[in-house]
């Protein structure tokens, strides 16, 4: 796992995904080594970062230049660009673009939720996941009840972490915000 402190950042751009919910993500992705993965918001490039690392063909979108090439740079700093296809768009009037995919792993999505899944599971292979992290609860409850209405397995994970900062008496717990991981995996 990469850590938080080896990303490339930029004011402007949100990520990258805290360690500790980047390994729950991988772990819900299940990843092999041939599936092909789309991740939609890449921001700093958290996520996609990993996922290069296990799978060789990730595709990368981000509405914000910015973001398009903080991703860029932290590939090139941790040799992972040749796995990776960036594209910079809005979602919604990209997906028709990509070839069917194992995983599609959205981290923004603008107000499109709902069609993006929709979109996404048309494009989806059989056991395929749709996995969505959300910091509001209203965008949580929407992919749940988007995922159900297209009869996919549905598992839903709030994540609540802290870390220890050692100080001169003991070790201070400080927490990060609770994020909300909902997957949904395409039935045979
Ligand atoms: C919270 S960040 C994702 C962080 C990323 N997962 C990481 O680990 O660095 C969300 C990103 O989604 C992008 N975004 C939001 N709506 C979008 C859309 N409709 N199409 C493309 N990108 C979008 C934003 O520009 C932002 O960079």
């Amino acid at each position: 796992m990469i850590r938080d402190r080896d990303f490339i950042k930029n004011s402007t751009v949100p990520g990258p995904t805290k360690e500790e919910i980047r390994c729950l993500v991988l772990c819900k992705s299940e990843l092999t080594s041939q599936d092909i993965v789309v991740d939609i918001g890449c921001g700093t490039g958290g996520l996609t970062l990993e996922f290069a690392k296990r799978t060789s063909k990730v595709y990368s979108l981000d509405r914000n230049p910015e973001a398009i090439n903080l991703t860029s740079k932290n590939l090139e700093k941790h040799g992972l660009k040749n796995r990776v296809q960036l594209i910079c768009g809005n979602a919604k009037d990209e997906m028709d673009k990509f070839p069917d995919f194992n995983v599609l792993m959205i981290g923004g999505s603008g107000g499109d939720l709902s069609f993006l899944i929709e979109k996404g599971f048309s494009k989806l292979k059989k056991s395929g996941r749709i996995i969505i992290t959300a910091i509001l609860l209203e965008t949580a409850l929407e992919a749940i009840e988007t995922l159900k209405k297209f009869d996919m397995d549905v598992e839903v994970i709030n994540a609540a972490i802290s870390r220890g900062k050692i100080i001169e008496r003991g070790t201070m717990m400080l927490a990060e915000n609770p994020i909300t991981i909902i997957v949904g995996v395409k039935r045979n």
